[in-house]
């Protein structure tokens, strides 16, 4: 449903989006993370049409990118999503229904499923009176007033509360039994952990890992296991509670714990996996530290980083 090959997008000499290579299938939830200034919103504009890349191609719903009609298959919600304040939700919402020339009766009918779907109250409530959290709303539902087959959504919850980006991220995530397409940005990978099939993670302009979030887990992170025995072996320390631990990399190492336990007349009482943490991978990959679930999209962004800190691309 998309596809991406070599796409690149530079501002002079300073490189935002460097050679990303990537394809989404239909009905795929697909994730773009990573720190500011990662070059996510670059790539998602390229996607929508609305930057044209400096080189490589990038096909949506068949259609390249930059080709109007792709449009009619497109819902795009930027980050920043103003609205027109003096409007209601409802005629927003028919205001740009008309724009796609949706027919009255079949917009109706969606505006008022799609609130639904969105718990959306205050529908006729000027949109300059209304919270942060529904205006996002209302900017997800306009997304989706020509029922488009793929959506690129910018920093959906960004700035929300936890509550209203619980539900956004349920809504994008249910958007996938409609069949579509959903591409998204993010800062964190907890906001992508439970929506998406696939993410990439994105560093300085580049794609520096991708899978599914548990692929990434076990690619980059070093899963332990605590074994615990009723017998002191080598390798093991005491615990507190009498008992005796050894923390092991492999499986094989807690079969050899086991056996010895068994051959030394006791025996292993439990074994605990300690699964390697989504902040030390992000660290680990990006250098920089993952805003925490709760904040992490009420952050502002950091201030715009120079050359020195991004790479600067060969000559062309
Ligand atoms: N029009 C432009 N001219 C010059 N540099 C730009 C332009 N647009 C973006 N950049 C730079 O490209 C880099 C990538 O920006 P982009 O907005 O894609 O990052 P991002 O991952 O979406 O970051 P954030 O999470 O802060 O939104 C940044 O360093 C940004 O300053």
């Amino acid at each position: 449903m998309i596809e991406v090959s070599g796409l690149r997008k530079t501002y002079g000499d300073f490189a935002a989006v460097v050679g990303s290579e990537f394809e989404i299938d239909r009905g795929e939830i697909f994730g773009v993370v990573g720190p500011n200034g990662a070059g996510k919103t670059t790539t998602l504009k390229m996607l929508a049409g609305l930057i044209e890349p400096t080189s490589g191609t990038a096909t949506v719903a068949g259609y390249d990118a930059g080709d109007p009609e792709m449009r009619h298959q497109l819902g795009f919600l930027p980050e920043e999503s103003p609205l027109y304040e003096d409007m209601t939700a409802r005629s927003y919402l028919r205001f740009f229904a008309d724009l796609y020339d949706v027919p009255r009766e079949v917009a109706s009918e969606r505006i008022e499923s799609t609130l639904d779907r969105l718990d959306l109250d205050y529908r006729d409530r000027r949109l300059g009176d209304v919270s942060k959290g529904m205006k996002r709303k209302v900017a997800i539902a306009r997304s989706l007033v020509n029922d488009p087959d793929v959506l690129i959504y910018d920093e959906p919850a960004s700035g929300l509360d936890p509550l209203t980006t619980n539900s956004v991220l349920e809504f994008t995530e249910e958007l996938r039994e409609d069949d579509k397409t959903v591409i998204f940005s993010a800062h964190n990978l907890y906001h992508v952990e439970s929506v998406c099939d696939r993410v990439v993670i994105m560093n300085e302009g580049r794609i520096i890992a991708r899978g599914s979030v548990a692929d990434i887990r076990e690619q980059y992170g070093e899963t332990t296991y605590h074994v615990y025995s009723d017998t002191a072996l080598d390798g093991t320390d005491p615990t507190a509670d009498g008992r005796h631990r050894a923390v092991v990399e492999t499986m094989a190492e807690v079969e050899a714990i086991q056996a010895a336990a068994t051959d030394a007349g006791g025996s292993v009482t439990d074994i605990r996996t300690d699964e390697p943490s989504l902040e030390s991978i992000f660290l680990e990959l990006t250098g920089q530290q993952m805003p925490s679930p709760r904040t992490a999209r009420d952050t502002e962004p950091a201030s715009e980083p120079t050359t020195d800190q991004h790479e600067v691309e060969d000559a062309p």
